[in-house]
């Protein structure tokens, strides 16, 4: 079967302690409830780094530079209706107070921790990566 590629971008944003944050999925969209990295769909004329700034402002309320995005991996996993490519950016600086504009719940997580949150199952190999696994 040939399904559609998907290109989402998302981001993990990293505190003075060395925390990620995530968002759970809000009620009413696809896999609600459980909990992602910051981002969303990359529009038509944009390129990652711009959508990425977009979907900040949107979902966090926050400032990007895209200077500081830099890129670190990516998944590539097969959903039934969709192949879901998604590059994932770290980022640690930004401006404004993490404000969540869409009703999620955010939590600081330590990288070891990440896998204590239910996820879509394409972030599973990220939370390797990110926790040094
Ligand atoms: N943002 C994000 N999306 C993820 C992650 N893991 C994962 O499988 N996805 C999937 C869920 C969705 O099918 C797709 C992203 O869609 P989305 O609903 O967040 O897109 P969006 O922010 O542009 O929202 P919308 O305007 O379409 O409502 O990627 C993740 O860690 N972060
Ligand atoms: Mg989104």
């Amino acid at each position: 079967m040939t399904r559609p590629l998907l290109l989402v971008v998302a981001v993990a944003l990293y505190n003075a302690k060395g925390e990620i944050l995530l968002a759970q999925r809000p009620e009413g969209k696809s896999m609600a409830g459980l909990w992602e990295f910051p981002g969303g769909k990359v529009e038509p004329g944009e390129t990652p780094t711009r959508a990425l700034v977009r979907e900040l402002q949107e979902e966090l309320s926050i400032m990007v530079d895209e200077a500081d995005l830099i890129p670190i991996t990516f998944a590539s996993h097969d959903y039934p209706k969709f192949h879901l490519l998604m590059p994932l950016f770290r980022c640690r600086a930004w401006a404004g107070d993490v404000i969540p504009a869409e009703g999620q719940s955010v939590a600081w997580v330590a990288p070891s921790s990440l896998h204590d949150y239910p996820a879509p199952a394409a972030d599973i190999p990220l939370f390797d990566v990110l926790s040094g696994k």
